[in-house]
């Protein structure tokens, strides 16, 4: 006999701008949010019986609403908040997931001075956070996403296994890129009280590990993308003594050294590589969780 073994929905890619004046300086935030309920609404499934969905399209008119009426920063405060509304109105929600991308809007400078209200994308990179909000707590992930960066040098690549499989040569200097995607789960949370207490935090927790990320990726001599990022996650974990871990999913893009002895013998490889050649595929990818003992 079939069963719903699990069932959520409701909106995704919902998009937002909230603009905020304070005086003649405005702030604007956008967010892109999905906010997907679930509770005892088996009958919308199992028998058509649309009486417990609250619809969609109601999910989507509420994101807009809240965002008029709470702060819509840090995100994790605004996701905590909008789950919880839904757990509050509709006793049949038993978790609201409100999961917010918020999109770069860098303040511009104009003759040397930040500007009252204009603003420019400076880079793809994207705080992100995921809030499971249940009467019960409140689970909440921040990340940063899409933060390419790249070394020319200061990585080496040595010492792994060699066999009838193996091709790669050892390096002890080779470019290293990778696409930072970096998550820090908080504690439980036990009410949106808690989530308010800890506000400050979350904008502290990404910006260190921005910090982190960059200061460890420039600076360390790197044996691996596996030890670069075990050593990012621990900065991590004890910058925001509030995380129970840490995680990274890097990509390792490749720039590969050409030879190009065949034209007239130039020197292009080892200590003498100039020119490389950017792939796009395959490409390695290492990830990894640190969990507090
Ligand atoms: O830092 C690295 N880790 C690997 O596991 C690996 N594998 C590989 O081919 N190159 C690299 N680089």
């Amino acid at each position: 006999m079939p069963r719903l073994s699990a069932a959520r929905y409701g909106k995704d890619n919902v998009r937002v701008f909230k603009r905020e004046k304070d005086g003649d300086v405005e702030t604007v935030t956008e967010l892109t949010v999905c906010c997907l309920l679930e509770g005892k609404i088996e009958e919308s499934y199992t028998v058509a019986d649309n009486s417990p969905v609250v619809a969609t399209d109601s999910i989507k008119n509420t994101i807009f609403i809240k965002a008029k009426e709470y702060p819509v920063n840090p995100i994790e405060l605004f996701a905590s908040m909008l789950g919880q509304h839904f757990l509050d109105k509709y006793p049949h929600i038993t978790v609201a997931n409100v999961d917010i991308i918020k999109h770069k809007w860098s303040r511009m400078v104009v003759d040397g001075k930040p500007h009252p209200h204009s603003f420019h994308r400076d880079g793809d990179e994207k705080r992100t956070v995921e809030a499971r909000v249940t009467r019960e707590g409140i689970d909440i992930k921040s990340s940063l996403k899409n933060l390419l960066v790249l070394k020319s040098t200061g990585s080496m690549f040595y010492g792994y296994v060699q066999d009838e499989f193996t091709t790669l040569k050892e390096t002890w200097d080779r470019i290293l890129s990778t696409d930072v995607d970096a998550t820090w789960a908080w504690k439980t949370f036990p009410n949106v009280a808690a989530v308010t207490e800890q506000a400050a935090a979350f904008d502290k927790a990404f910006d260190d590990a921005r910090t982190i990320t960059f200061k460890t990726f420039a600076e360390e001599n790197s044996p691996s993308v596996q030890a670069t990022m075990y050593k990012m996650c621990e900065q991590i974990l004890d910058a925001a003594p509030a995380t129970a871990s840490v995680s990274y999913a890097l990509p390792n893009k490749h720039y590969f050294e050409v030879d190009l002895a065949w034209h007239k013998g130039v020197q292009n490889t080892g200590k003498d590589a100039e020119v490389y050649a950017p792939q796009s595929g395959p490409n390695g990818l290492i990830k990894c969780e640190v969990t507090r003992d």
